[in-house]
């Protein structure tokens, strides 16, 4: 998800008429309430854009998180926002001396998730000049992507506007991941949680190439009762994932990982013990199984959030990737190599391992929280869900069964044309998955992949109470 997006590209003239508006706007203040401190706070971000419709609500949640820090000084006056095209800014009128202020401002700078993305200024009437940070005792600002000094890094023009959208959207989708917290929850209900995703999943139509209750997509060996047998055989393997995070000591992670992928390969039999051999839910057993060991080692000790529980599942499975698919470790007969492991021969994709060494970014990052600004009832908000992932991801089940990486193309042309024609919402949008799962069933196409997040999506949703 791209924070910036929505946003308006400002001119040179613009951001000075602002400079000029605040500069009086700040002049009244202190001429009105000549004994007080005012604090202005805006967003300090790089580039022409300065606001969108997701950068003011980061903005208001940022804002949430700075108000108690005034809590032991004096309000003077109800604090002022405004919301311009230069951005949004609020202004506190507050008691306490400059020096004060300014500390406890620079000590919330260096404290929150995104205080660098802060442009925090302290003043007074009386004040003959502002103070600086190195005369409170404090390092001089640094640079978002390398850390060094950020003056010498923007004089010497060191990164790209590019790379620090890049870095500012990472720390929003950060900032966004601690906020979702996930209570500490009893073993059944987590695994039920996991449940629910699989079989909320399978119950979701019309999906394109995918089992539903009305079509078998481009499965012939499946219906959706197999996915519900299947489902039910591995509410054990759900149980043990669960004991496993919530038992386990310690930070010797990939250990974590191994004892859960020995019950994995175990649950893959009874998997296909209940589908007479049908693979239904390998993916699943993979994805769904690290994240409710990760969910149940990280809520040990209780509360926690999206983010810390991401640190979880990079920490297990680090390396991953090299460990499994590196040119020393594929299995040996090229006939005995899985889809995964041909395409990333072929074409150098990591697949669901890839996306799991980083922590899920597609579920977490974008799929959970376009889940939650979705409106409707279950089913359209769940269809939208999928089409919004299955756009954004290389779906190695997808590939494998198109033959060629090219389908990604395609199937980020069909979700946007999707959303273009009103998506789930619409009789369009609707006629147009159901033209979608025929052309797949013919072409015999699936994107187990998109399903396969949309379980784990889920199942965080309901972790984290939007579902
Ligand atoms: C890593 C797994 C999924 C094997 O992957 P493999 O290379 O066999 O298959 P492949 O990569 O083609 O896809 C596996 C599944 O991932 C899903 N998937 C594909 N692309 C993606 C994606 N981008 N994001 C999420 N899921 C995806 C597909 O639906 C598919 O079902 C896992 O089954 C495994 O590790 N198997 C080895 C035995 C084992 O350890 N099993 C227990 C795992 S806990
Ligand atoms: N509703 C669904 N319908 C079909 N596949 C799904 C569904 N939900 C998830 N999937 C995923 O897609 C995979 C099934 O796709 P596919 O049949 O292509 O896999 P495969 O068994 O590896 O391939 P093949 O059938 O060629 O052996 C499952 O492993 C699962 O991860």
């Amino acid at each position: 998800m791209d924070y910036f997006e929505g946003g308006e590209r400002l001119n040179l003239m613009q951001v000075l008429d602002n400079r000029e508006w605040r500069e009086k706007y700040q002049k009244q203040l202190m001429a009105s309430f000549p004994t007080a401190v005012i604090t202005s706070v805006k967003l300090n971000l790089p580039g022409p854009i300065k606001t969108s419709p997701k950068l003011q609500s980061v903005f208001q949640n940022i804002i949430n998180d700075l108000n108690p820090v005034f809590k032991d000084l004096q309000i003077i006056k109800e604090a002022s926002f405004v919301d311009q095209i230069t951005g949004p800014e609020i202004f506190f009128v507050t008691s306490g001396c400059l020096k004060l202020v300014k500390q406890i401002m620079i000590t919330f700078e260096e404290s929150h998730l995104l205080g660098r993305l802060l442009d925090l200024d302290v003043m007074c009437q009386n004040a003959d000049k502002q103070l600086s940070r190195e005369e409170l005792g404090f390092a001089p600002r640094k640079c978002l992507l390398c850390g060094k000094d950020a003056k010498t890094c923007i004089k010497e023009g060191n990164h790209s506007l590019a790379e620090g959208y890049s870095q500012i959207n990472k720390m929003l989708h950060n900032f966004e991941k601690s906020k979702m917290i996930v209570p500490q929850m009893t073993q059944s209900q987590v695994v039920d949680a996991a449940l629910t995703g699989m079989l909320y999943e399978v119950s979701l139509g019309p999906k394109p190439g995918l089992v539903d209750p009305i079509s078998n997509g481009a499965h012939k060996d499946m219906t959706v009762f197999t996915f519900i047998d299947s489902s039910l055989s591995l509410q054990p393997y759900l149980n043990e994932a669960y004991r496993i995070g919530n038992q386990f000591k310690g930070t010797d992670l990939p250990r974590m990982f191994s004892l859960l992928r020995n019950a994995g390969i175990r649950a893959e039999k009874d998997m296909f013990a209940a589908t007479n051999g049908v693979n239904t839910h390998k993916g699943a057993v993979f994805s769904l199984g690290i994240m409710v060991t990760a969910v149940a080692y990280a809520t040990q000790k209780g509360i926690t959030n999206l983010l810390t529980i991401q640190k979880v599942i990079s920490d297990m499975t680090q390396d991953l990737v090299k460990n499994d698919l590196g040119k020393n470790n594929l299995r040996n007969s090229q006939n005995q190599q899985t889809a995964g492991e041909r395409q990333f021969i072929k074409y150098k994709i990591p697949g669901v391992r890839g996306e799991a060494e980083k922590g899920f970014p597609i579920v977490m990052n974008l799929a959970l929280p376009f889940l939650c600004e979705q409106q409707g009832n279950l089913n359209q908000r769940l269809l939208n869900t999928l089409m919004k992932i299955a756009g954004n991801i290389d779906d190695t089940n997808l590939i494998k069964r198109a033959g060629n990486a090219t389908i990604s193309k395609d199937m980020q042309h069909w979700s946007m044309t999707f959303f273009q024609i009103g998506g789930s919402y619409t009789p369009e949008g609707l006629k147009f998955l159901n033209d979608l799962d025929q052309m797949f069933i013919k072409r015999n196409l699936s994107m187990g992949g998109a399903a396969d997040n949309l379980i784990l999506t889920i199942f965080l949703a309901r972790l984290v109470g939007s579902l």
